[in-house]
Protein backbone atom coordinates (compact mmCIF):
# COMPACT_ATOMS: atom_id res chain seq x y z
CA UNK A 1 0.00 0.00 0.00
CA UNK A 2 2.50 2.79 1.07
CA UNK A 3 4.41 2.82 -2.05
CA UNK A 4 7.18 5.44 -2.53
CA UNK A 5 5.45 8.23 -3.81
CA UNK A 6 2.83 8.30 -1.11
CA UNK A 7 5.71 8.23 1.32
CA UNK A 8 7.21 11.43 -0.91
CA UNK A 9 3.99 13.09 -0.75
CA UNK A 10 3.01 12.83 3.03
CA UNK A 11 6.96 14.43 3.77
CA UNK A 12 5.85 17.15 1.17
CA UNK A 13 2.64 18.05 3.59
CA UNK A 14 5.00 18.03 6.43
CA UNK A 15 7.47 20.07 4.34
CA UNK A 16 4.50 22.41 3.79
CA UNK A 17 3.22 22.97 7.38
CA UNK A 18 6.80 23.75 8.10
CA UNK A 19 7.74 26.18 5.74
CA UNK A 20 4.25 28.31 6.49
CA UNK A 21 5.42 27.99 9.65
CA UNK A 22 8.64 30.32 8.91
CA UNK A 23 7.28 32.57 6.36
CA UNK A 24 3.69 32.54 5.06
CA UNK A 25 2.25 32.28 1.96
CA UNK A 26 1.62 35.76 1.52
CA UNK A 27 5.05 36.54 1.67
CA UNK A 28 6.11 34.36 -0.48
CA UNK A 29 3.90 35.09 -2.93
CA UNK A 30 4.63 38.58 -2.92
CA UNK A 31 8.50 37.45 -3.63
CA UNK A 32 7.06 35.54 -6.52
CA UNK A 33 5.07 38.06 -8.13
CA UNK A 34 8.21 40.20 -7.56
CA UNK A 35 10.24 38.11 -9.84
CA UNK A 36 7.30 37.51 -12.41
CA UNK A 37 9.38 39.65 -14.91
CA UNK A 38 12.71 37.79 -15.06
CA UNK A 39 11.53 34.53 -15.93
CA UNK A 40 12.74 32.87 -19.34
CA UNK A 41 9.85 31.24 -21.29
CA UNK A 42 10.52 26.97 -20.56
CA UNK A 43 8.50 26.52 -23.53
CA UNK A 44 9.13 29.14 -25.96
CA UNK A 45 12.70 27.63 -25.40
CA UNK A 46 12.08 24.49 -25.70
CA UNK A 47 10.09 25.13 -28.91
CA UNK A 48 13.13 27.72 -30.36
CA UNK A 49 15.60 24.74 -30.43
CA UNK A 50 13.18 22.35 -31.64
CA UNK A 51 12.41 24.78 -34.62
CA UNK A 52 16.22 25.30 -35.26
CA UNK A 53 16.57 21.33 -35.90
CA UNK A 54 17.90 20.14 -32.81
CA UNK A 55 16.38 17.81 -30.37
CA UNK A 56 14.99 19.85 -27.41
CA UNK A 57 16.80 18.42 -24.36
CA UNK A 58 15.76 19.55 -20.85
CA UNK A 59 18.81 18.51 -19.28
CA UNK A 60 18.77 17.83 -15.20
CA UNK A 61 20.60 18.26 -12.26
CA UNK A 62 20.30 15.63 -9.83
CA UNK A 63 23.09 13.99 -7.31
CA UNK A 64 20.47 11.05 -6.15
CA UNK A 65 17.39 9.17 -6.76
CA UNK A 66 15.52 6.68 -4.48
CA UNK A 67 15.85 4.13 -7.08
CA UNK A 68 19.90 4.73 -7.99
CA UNK A 69 21.31 6.21 -4.61
CA UNK A 70 23.72 8.42 -5.49
CA UNK A 71 24.37 9.44 -9.17
CA UNK A 72 27.30 11.56 -8.76
CA UNK A 73 29.60 12.60 -6.05
CA UNK A 74 31.27 15.74 -7.69
CA UNK A 75 28.05 17.55 -7.54
CA UNK A 76 28.34 21.18 -8.46
CA UNK A 77 25.63 22.30 -9.77
CA UNK A 78 26.79 25.90 -11.43
CA UNK A 79 29.64 23.79 -13.46
CA UNK A 80 27.09 21.12 -14.91
CA UNK A 81 24.90 23.98 -15.53
CA UNK A 82 27.46 25.80 -17.85
CA UNK A 83 28.47 22.70 -19.71
CA UNK A 84 24.75 21.69 -19.98
CA UNK A 85 24.57 25.21 -22.02
CA UNK A 86 27.51 25.21 -23.99
CA UNK A 87 26.32 21.70 -25.51
CA UNK A 88 23.19 23.07 -26.64
CA UNK A 89 20.69 22.02 -23.62
CA UNK A 90 17.20 23.84 -24.58
CA UNK A 91 16.56 24.40 -20.74
CA UNK A 92 17.39 22.69 -17.04
CA UNK A 93 15.75 20.37 -14.67
CA UNK A 94 17.02 21.16 -11.26
CA UNK A 95 15.70 18.71 -8.32
CA UNK A 96 14.88 20.72 -5.29
CA UNK A 97 13.85 17.86 -2.76
CA UNK A 98 16.13 17.21 -0.20
CA UNK A 99 15.02 14.25 1.43
CA UNK A 100 14.56 11.42 -1.50
CA UNK A 101 16.72 13.33 -4.09
CA UNK A 102 19.61 15.17 -1.82
CA UNK A 103 18.17 18.25 -3.85
CA UNK A 104 18.06 21.87 -2.97
CA UNK A 105 16.84 25.51 -3.56
CA UNK A 106 20.14 27.14 -3.57
CA UNK A 107 21.00 24.25 -6.21
CA UNK A 108 18.54 25.53 -8.57
CA UNK A 109 19.70 29.05 -7.77
CA UNK A 110 23.07 28.43 -8.64
CA UNK A 111 22.75 26.74 -11.58
CA UNK A 112 20.26 29.41 -13.01
CA UNK A 113 22.89 32.11 -12.33
CA UNK A 114 25.54 30.17 -14.10
CA UNK A 115 24.01 29.99 -17.39
CA UNK A 116 21.30 31.51 -19.42
CA UNK A 117 18.75 28.68 -19.51
CA UNK A 118 15.11 28.55 -18.29
CA UNK A 119 15.01 25.92 -15.04
CA UNK A 120 12.52 23.70 -13.99
CA UNK A 121 12.28 23.30 -10.48
CA UNK A 122 11.80 19.34 -10.19
CA UNK A 123 9.72 18.61 -6.86
CA UNK A 124 6.91 16.78 -5.80
CA UNK A 125 3.64 19.69 -6.06
CA UNK A 126 0.92 19.69 -3.57
CA UNK A 127 0.38 22.91 -2.42
CA UNK A 128 0.35 26.28 -4.19
CA UNK A 129 2.63 27.24 -1.06
CA UNK A 130 5.35 25.41 -3.23
CA UNK A 131 4.49 26.61 -6.17
CA UNK A 132 5.44 30.30 -4.87
CA UNK A 133 8.82 29.26 -3.36
CA UNK A 134 9.37 27.92 -6.78
CA UNK A 135 8.68 31.71 -8.36
CA UNK A 136 10.55 33.09 -5.43
CA UNK A 137 13.35 30.75 -5.53
CA UNK A 138 13.79 32.00 -9.70
CA UNK A 139 12.47 29.13 -11.50
CA UNK A 140 10.82 29.28 -14.72
CA UNK A 141 8.85 25.90 -14.74
CA UNK A 142 6.97 24.04 -12.21
CA UNK A 143 6.30 20.09 -12.36
CA UNK A 144 2.98 18.71 -11.70
CA UNK A 145 2.73 14.87 -11.54
CA UNK A 146 -0.81 13.47 -12.19
CA UNK A 147 -0.42 10.52 -10.21
CA UNK A 148 0.04 12.42 -6.78
CA UNK A 149 -2.55 15.47 -7.69
CA UNK A 150 -6.72 15.39 -8.54
CA UNK A 151 -8.54 16.91 -11.34
CA UNK A 152 -9.22 20.10 -8.98
CA UNK A 153 -5.57 20.61 -7.46
CA UNK A 154 -3.91 20.15 -10.89
CA UNK A 155 -5.93 22.75 -12.32
CA UNK A 156 -5.52 24.94 -9.35
CA UNK A 157 -2.17 25.07 -9.25
CA UNK A 158 -1.48 25.43 -12.73
CA UNK A 159 -3.54 28.43 -12.54
CA UNK A 160 -1.35 29.60 -9.11
CA UNK A 161 1.85 28.98 -11.18
CA UNK A 162 0.89 31.48 -14.71
CA UNK A 163 -0.48 33.84 -12.12
CA UNK A 164 3.43 34.52 -11.51
CA UNK A 165 4.86 33.75 -14.79
CA UNK A 166 5.70 30.13 -14.11
CA UNK A 167 5.50 27.86 -16.94
CA UNK A 168 3.64 24.06 -16.55
CA UNK A 169 4.87 20.61 -17.39
CA UNK A 170 2.45 18.20 -16.54
CA UNK A 171 3.56 14.50 -16.36
CA UNK A 172 1.68 11.17 -16.73
CA UNK A 173 2.47 7.52 -17.16
CA UNK A 174 -0.55 6.11 -18.26
CA UNK A 175 -3.57 6.64 -20.43
CA UNK A 176 -5.87 7.61 -17.53
CA UNK A 177 -3.62 10.54 -16.48
CA UNK A 178 -3.03 11.57 -19.80
CA UNK A 179 -6.49 12.40 -20.36
CA UNK A 180 -6.45 13.91 -16.72
CA UNK A 181 -3.63 16.24 -18.03
CA UNK A 182 -5.20 17.29 -21.33
CA UNK A 183 -7.83 19.48 -19.32
CA UNK A 184 -5.18 21.64 -18.11
CA UNK A 185 -4.30 24.53 -20.29
CA UNK A 186 -0.23 23.97 -20.33
CA UNK A 187 0.68 22.29 -23.56
CA UNK A 188 3.66 20.88 -22.02
CA UNK A 189 2.83 17.07 -21.66
CA UNK A 190 5.91 15.00 -20.28
CA UNK A 191 5.30 11.04 -20.69
CA UNK A 192 7.38 9.37 -17.81
CA UNK A 193 9.22 6.27 -18.79
CA UNK A 194 9.47 5.87 -15.13
CA UNK A 195 6.31 4.18 -13.06
CA UNK A 196 6.96 6.31 -9.76
CA UNK A 197 5.20 3.79 -7.86
CA UNK A 198 7.75 0.41 -9.03
CA UNK A 199 10.51 2.61 -10.62
CA UNK A 200 9.54 0.33 -13.39
CA UNK A 201 11.20 1.72 -16.82
CA UNK A 202 10.31 1.51 -20.62
CA UNK A 203 10.26 3.74 -23.38
CA UNK A 204 6.94 1.63 -24.55
CA UNK A 205 5.24 3.63 -22.44
CA UNK A 206 5.79 6.80 -24.52
CA UNK A 207 5.28 5.26 -27.95
CA UNK A 208 2.06 3.93 -26.65
CA UNK A 209 0.72 7.27 -25.32
CA UNK A 210 1.98 9.54 -27.89
CA UNK A 211 -1.04 8.68 -30.75
CA UNK A 212 -3.14 10.04 -28.02
CA UNK A 213 -1.57 13.28 -27.50
CA UNK A 214 -2.97 16.64 -29.93
CA UNK A 215 -0.98 18.05 -32.34
CA UNK A 216 -0.82 21.52 -30.59
CA UNK A 217 0.60 19.81 -27.13
CA UNK A 218 4.42 19.17 -26.87
CA UNK A 219 5.65 16.32 -25.47
CA UNK A 220 8.32 15.83 -23.61
CA UNK A 221 9.75 12.30 -23.16
CA UNK A 222 10.97 11.92 -20.11
CA UNK A 223 13.74 8.99 -17.99
CA UNK A 224 15.14 5.85 -18.86
CA UNK A 225 16.82 7.76 -22.08
CA UNK A 226 20.79 6.35 -22.08
CA UNK A 227 21.75 5.32 -25.23
CA UNK A 228 21.68 6.97 -29.00
CA UNK A 229 19.43 4.19 -29.71
CA UNK A 230 17.03 5.52 -27.59
CA UNK A 231 17.12 8.81 -28.82
CA UNK A 232 16.98 7.24 -32.54
CA UNK A 233 13.81 5.41 -31.47
CA UNK A 234 12.02 8.73 -29.71
CA UNK A 235 13.08 10.79 -33.33
CA UNK A 236 12.05 8.21 -35.29
CA UNK A 237 8.81 8.27 -33.90
CA UNK A 238 8.53 12.03 -33.80
CA UNK A 239 9.22 12.72 -30.16
CA UNK A 240 11.58 15.85 -30.31
CA UNK A 241 11.44 16.91 -26.67
CA UNK A 242 13.67 14.86 -24.27
CA UNK A 243 14.34 15.02 -20.04
CA UNK A 244 17.44 13.40 -19.56
CA UNK A 245 19.39 12.89 -15.66
CA UNK A 246 20.65 9.58 -15.24
CA UNK A 247 23.03 9.16 -18.52
CA UNK A 248 24.63 12.82 -18.27
CA UNK A 249 25.05 12.81 -14.46
CA UNK A 250 27.32 9.31 -14.22
CA UNK A 251 29.61 11.00 -17.06
CA UNK A 252 32.46 13.08 -16.21
CA UNK A 253 31.64 15.93 -17.82
CA UNK A 254 27.54 15.55 -18.07
CA UNK A 255 27.93 18.32 -21.00
CA UNK A 256 29.92 16.33 -23.16
CA UNK A 257 27.55 13.12 -22.49
CA UNK A 258 24.72 15.45 -24.13
CA UNK A 259 26.74 16.35 -27.03
CA UNK A 260 27.76 12.76 -27.56
CA UNK A 261 24.05 11.60 -26.74
CA UNK A 262 22.52 14.31 -29.13
CA UNK A 263 25.09 14.29 -31.69
O1 LIG B 1 17.48 10.11 -14.76
P1 LIG B 1 16.57 9.81 -15.91
O2 LIG B 1 16.15 8.36 -16.00
O3 LIG B 1 17.15 10.31 -17.21
O4 LIG B 1 15.20 10.63 -15.67
C1 LIG B 1 15.17 12.05 -15.62
C2 LIG B 1 13.79 12.53 -15.14
O5 LIG B 1 12.84 12.13 -16.09
C3 LIG B 1 13.45 11.95 -13.76
O6 LIG B 1 14.40 12.43 -12.86
C4 LIG B 1 12.05 12.30 -13.29
C5 LIG B 1 10.94 12.37 -14.06
N1 LIG B 1 9.86 12.71 -13.31
C6 LIG B 1 10.26 12.87 -12.05
C7 LIG B 1 9.51 13.25 -10.94
C8 LIG B 1 10.19 13.37 -9.76
C9 LIG B 1 11.54 13.11 -9.66
C10 LIG B 1 12.28 12.74 -10.76
C11 LIG B 1 11.65 12.61 -11.98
Amino acid sequence: MSDILNRIVEVKWEEVAAAKARRSLASQREEAEARKDERLGFERSLRATIAQGHAGVIAEIKKASPSKGVLREDFKPGVIAETYARNGAACLSVLTDERFFQGSAAYLREARAACELPVLRKDFMVDEYQVMEAGAMGADCILLIAACLADSQMADLEAAARAVGLDVLVEVHDGAELDRALKLKTPLVGINNRNLRTFDVTLDTTLALLPRVPADRLLVTESGILSQADVKRMLDANVNAFLVGEAFMRAPDPGQALATLFG
